[in-house]
């Protein structure tokens, strides 16, 4: 029998420090199933994707990560940014804050996630390919811009509040609305106006349990767009109360979009929300890249 041997790539940081412990609860089951591991903890912001890039693919087979969405587009700008085009397949071990991808694959805790990736069936996911500064990022999860970005960055700064740190920004952005003035483009239709926000999303939920895209599968080729253009702070907060059940797509000021592509041009050059990470800026543009990542689910 060949012995499967897996990196395990660990965020010890996000989650609020809890992703060594959560290893440790599930390593046993790999180990009782004949899978060798190596882990490899991050040692710094991008990290995850310097080990993604660089592993090789003679002496692992796969690709547990350990940490949140964060450490998931790290990785998969890694591998995705590989010379040699070798890939892994990826499994998620839920330990950070929002694990939104691991909620819409269905891996709930870190002990399920652990026994779906030693089931061994994958399945393929898109990813979107943006381009911002002339260099490729991608994103699992969403593209956001506006609010998006702005929850993003009081989020952090509301780290110690852990799961909750996701619900207060967003209550304290309605507060204080934010117009920008942009062109979206949306499928080549471009059209120019004032925004709240907009925020593109393969994932259905976004933050800890928001569901503002319950269209999007991750698997369809498209990316769901939600925008928000003028809205007043009582509509914001419509939209705040509808959007943990996804029964704001009903509210008349709010827009729902499939698309395979779309593009931001603003007046101001803003940074956005890519997996939750506050990186890039526009101008960019972007496209959905039909399953590309091949994942244990
Ligand atoms: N050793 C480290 N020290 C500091 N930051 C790190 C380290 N390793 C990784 N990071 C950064 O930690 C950040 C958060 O990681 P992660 O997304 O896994 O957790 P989270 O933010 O709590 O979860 P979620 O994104 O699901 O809400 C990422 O930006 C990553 O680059």
């Amino acid at each position: 029998m060949t012995i499967k041997r897996y990196a395990v790539i660990m965020n010890p940081y996000g989650g609020n420090g809890r992703a060594s412990a959560v290893w440790e609860q599930v390593a046993p089951l790999f180990a009782n199933s004949g899978v060798e591991t190596v882990v490899y903890a991050t040692e710094n912001q991008g990290h995850g994707r310097v080990l993604a890039q660089t592993l090789d693919p003679l002496t692992h087979d796969a690709i547990c990560i350990v940490g949140g969405d964060g450490t998931v587009h790290e990785v998969a700008n890694g591998l995705l940014a590989r010379e040699d085009q070798a890939r892994f397949d990826l499994g998620f071990i839920p330990a950070g804050t929002g694990n939104t991808l691991h909620d819409h694959l269905g891996l709930r805790d870190a002990e399920q996630a652990a026994k779906t990736i030693l089931r061994g069936m994958t399945r393929a996911i898109d990813v979107v390919r943006l381009t911002t500064q002339g260099e490729p990022v991608y994103c699992v999860n969403i593209v956001g811009w506006g609010a998006i970005s702005d929850i993003a960055s009081l989020a952090e700064r509301f780290r110690p509040l852990g799961k909750l740190r996701y619900s207060a920004a967003t209550l304290c952005q309605i507060c204080r609305p934010r117009l920008r003035k942009a062109k979206l483009t949306l499928d080549g239709m471009m059209s120019q106006d004032e925004f709240l926000l907009v925020i593109a999303c393969n994932t259905k939920k976004t933050g800890t349990g928001m569901m503002i895209a319950p269209r999007a599968e991750i698997d369809d080729g498209k990316i769901d767009v939600v925008v928000l253009r003028r809205a007043s702070r009582w509509q914001m907060s419509q939209l705040f109360r509808a959007i943990f059940d996804g029964s704001h797509l009903s509210l008349p000021f709010v827009e729902y979009h499939q698309v395979r592509s779309f593009g931001i041009d603003s007046e101001t050059c803003d940074t956005l929300n890519l997996d939750g990470e506050l990186t890039g800026t526009t101008p960019f543009s972007a496209e959905v890249l039909p399953r590309v990542l091949n994942v244990f689910a």
